[in-house]
């Protein structure tokens, strides 16, 4: 598959999306639209890796003494970058201040997409780059704006590196904050070989419009070529999204999170809809209603933005949302890697809370994986440590067929981590002759299920990648699971 959209997409442009990608035919669930790889892959912010491998930099490239460097890398893998640095720095150019690059190394990743330009070989793809969309003018002067102009455009303004270059002449402080902000709009979180971030731009999958319940889902192989696939079918017309937020936050961080990062206000039908699509990520209980022994939720009404009950008059004022919100994050924060403080915390919140609300269901994520932990680490873990288990993914995955219907890697991971307790669940049950051989065939061939689905849901993870590896596990023990199951539900609990 090429670096292109195929026949099965087009690229459109209307005045809310600008350009965005439509399917022009069904695409099946599961079907792969687009792999691509990145034009360019930068550190973030504040990181200074290697520009050949990516791993932290703690050395220059001795001939060019811009480009940096790990301990292993000896010299600058780019030819043609080095010796344009090389030449248009202390060699030719007696004013340019190398120490100001050194000082502040973001404005290495500035220099690197100038220097597509200076490549004949990559001009065009510096010409795709520009086209991308920026925000200039909503970000100028905002605190991103000042920040960049801050820590790497007057920088490498004043470094003079740039007076060497063949675009010198269109170089200025407006050119360079575009191209920044064209990546903080547009670039992909990759992850680094120390298993932080960096980013990537990837000029295609950038096209695909948000949408808080995407049909389609991305995933990075260790080339860092990017996949984005169909993650239920898509239909005939409809516009092709993906994400670019964390989906498991309330609508209103959601849509900060766009406003601020994305300059759009997304109006999806999630975002639209006071329950999240029934969901109530981010719901409060109505105290009014639970004094009168009855279940109700305060949502957000779009129109009013005023929170109200859904039964009763009950409102709650922004002051107050924010407030339980701060305090709610607060005792989370102090509860952080206790498992009873959390446990005690969780039945706290859910007095206030919808059990679905982002808070929670974050808590209930961290407690699931300090019990995966204990488990793993326990010689006989007690069913309690199953049960419990078991029933925070279970949270996690009903939500997640509410908010995501379609193929997830989080469902996949949480199917697979309630299949494996629910096995040894059933085997200590057996084992404890509560149950007969039958019973427990029965049991194990539904946990197959499980297996089956995670393995469905992880099946775009690319091997050499700590989920592909996930994927092969699963589809390890669910063999041996499968054997046993036709051999005698029984064996494996024997040993
Ligand atoms: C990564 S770019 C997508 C490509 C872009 N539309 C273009 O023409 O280059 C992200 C930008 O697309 C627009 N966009 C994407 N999804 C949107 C949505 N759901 N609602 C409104 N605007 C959206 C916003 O302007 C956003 O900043």
């Amino acid at each position: 598959m090429a670096d292109e959209f195929g026949k099965n997409c087009t690229i459109c442009e209307n005045e809310t999306l600008g350009r965005y990608v439509k399917a022009t035919e069904v695409i099946p669930a599961g079907e792969t639209i687009l792999l691509e790889s990145p034009i360019l892959i930068l550190a973030c912010k504040g990181d200074k890796r290697c520009c050949n491998c990516y791993r932290f930099a703690q050395q220059y490239c001795r001939k060019c003494s811009i480009a940096p460097l790990c301990l292993d890398c000896a010299e600058h893998n780019d030819e043609f970058d080095c010796n344009v640095l090389a030449a248009a720095g202390a060699v030719s150019l007696p004013d340019v201040r190398v120490d100001i690059l050194k000082k502040h190394f973001d404005t290495y990743g500035l220099l690197q997409c100038l220097l597509l330009h200076e490549n004949p070989q990559t001009r065009k793809t510096f010409g795709k780059m520009l086209q991308m969309e920026a925000h200039l003018e909503k970000r100028r002067n905002t605190k991103i704006w000042q920040e960049h102009d801050r820590d790497i455009v007057q920088p490498l303004l004043q470094s003079n590196i740039w007076r060497g270059f063949e675009m010198a002449p269109n170089i200025n402080g407006d050119f360079l904050q575009k191209i920044l902000a064209i990546w903080d709009v547009n670039s992909h979180e990759i992850r680094a070989p120390d298993a932080e971030i960096m980013r990537g731009l990837y000029p295609q999958v950038s096209l695909l419009a948000h949408n808080c319940c995407p049909n389609a889902n991305q995933a990075i192989d260790d080339q860092y070529r990017m996949k984005v696939y169909a993650n239920r079918e898509i239909g005939r017309g409809e516009v092709v999204t993906n994400s670019y937020t964390n989906l498991l936050l309330g609508t209103d961080e959601r849509r900060q999170i766009l406003r601020e990062g994305k300059y759009f206000h997304c109006t999806c039908a999630r975002c639209e809809d006071p329950t999240e699509l029934g969901s109530h990520m981010s719901s409060f209980i109505c105290s009014a209603c639970a004094g009168h022994k009855q279940e109700s939720y305060i949502v957000k009404d779009g129109d009013s933005q005023t929170w109200k009950c859904q039964k009763c008059e009950h409102t709650l004022r922004p002051e107050q949302v924010a407030k339980i919100l701060e305090k709610s994050k607060e005792e989370m924060f102090h509860a952080h890697g206790d498992y009873r403080r959390l446990e005690y915390l969780l039945a706290k919140l859910c007095t206030i809370l919808h059990k679905n609300h982002y808070l929670v269901v974050d808590l209930k994520q961290e407690m699931a994986n300090i019990l995966r932990n204990a488990i793993l680490n326990s010689r006989r873990p007690n069913r309690q440590l199953f049960e419990r288990k078991i029933r925070l993914c279970q949270d996690l995955v009903l939500l997640l067929q509410t908010i995501q219907p379609g193929m997830t890697r989080l469902k996949g991971i949480a199917l697979y981590e309630m299949a494996t307790s629910h096995v040894k669940l059933q085997r200590l049950k057996f084992e404890e002759n509560e149950m007969e051989e039958d019973d427990l065939k029965k049991r194990l061939k539904e946990c197959l299920a499980m297996y089956r689905e995670s393995i469905r849901m992880l099946s775009h993870e690319p091997p050499k990648t700590p989920e592909g590896q996930l994927l092969k596990n699963v589809a390890k023990e669910f063999d041996v699971l499968q054997k046993e199951v036709e051999n005698g539900a029984q064996s494996e609990g024997d040993k």
